[in-house]
């Protein structure tokens, strides 16, 4: 596992979206996992920036995210999907119909996560990038005795209920459920890079990524993968550090 830690904001998102932009600039078709959240929004902004630029294209790169609230009006500003049009689709050159995000208002969700297994199964991500909840969650996998393989239905923990809060109006609308791809599909994954910022994030990186390997922190399960990068401001870093 390789882990770099950021003196400043900047520099994180520029080596975060150039390990993002050299997989596309040689694989052109590459097949990428994505995340929502705050933590990777300023790799984003520097990917549409490289995009804008000339020196990324992803007219041949297809995507899968790896969640979505059940239950949002669709066109509601904090479905996922309206997320990732607003922080990257919308502002680079990829084929909207190369991008998936599961459903949440599929009428039968059951067979929305089966469908979104089996184009995963078919697809194989090349790159996955993850966040991490304060409950140690990636995507929306939340801790608990067993852990889902594949994409399913997830009843979100009051925890993460909270931390999301700060994007509706109150708590009351924070939606209950969630459909998540499973830690299988995220572990499948070639290569995988998790971005963790802020003082808030950094006890709970540092446990599950040096701590035991336990369900009940959904993230320490990255340490069996070979291939993982994790970029670190120096908030989130404080205690892989003396
Ligand atoms: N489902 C998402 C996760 O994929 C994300 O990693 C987490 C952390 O978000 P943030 O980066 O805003 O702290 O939030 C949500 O719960």
């Amino acid at each position: 596992m390789n882990l770099l830690t950021f003196q400043t904001n900047e520099e994180l998102n520029q080596i975060g979206a150039s390990i993002i932009a050299s997989l596309v600039q040689t694989k052109q078709n590459a097949v990428l996992g994505l995340a929502t959240g705050s933590s990777p929004i300023g790799i984003y902004q520097e990917l549409i920036r490289l995009n804008e630029k000339g020196y990324v294209s992803f007219k041949n790169v297809r995507s899968f995210n790896l969640d979505e609230y059940v239950g949002l009006p669709a066109g509601h500003p904090e479905t996922y999907l309206s997320f990732m049009n607003k922080q990257l689709f919308d502002h680079i050159d990829i084929n909207k119909e190369n991008t998936r995000v599961p459903n949440g208002n599929a009428e039968n969700l059951e067979q929305e996560c089966k469908l979104y297994d089996e184009m995963l199964a078919d697809a194989s991500i090349d790159l996955q990038v993850l966040g991490i909840g304060h409950n140690g969650h990636i995507g929306f996998n939340e801790p608990d005795q067993n852990l889902h393989g594949g994409t399913h239905i997830v009843t979100l923990k009051e925890e993460t209920r909270q931390a999301n809060a700060r994007f509706f109006d109150s708590i009351d609308e924070v939606p209950k459920q969630a459909v998540t791809m499973g830690v299988g599909s995220i572990l499948k994954a070639k290569m995988i890079m998790l971005v963790v910022r802020g003082a808030d994030k950094a006890d709970i990186v540092h446990r599950a990524l040096t701590g035991p390997i336990t369900t009940e922190v959904p993230a320490s399960l990255l340490q069996t993968h070979p291939n993982v990068v994790v970029l670190l401001d120096k908030e989130a870093a404080k205690y892989f550090h003396g």
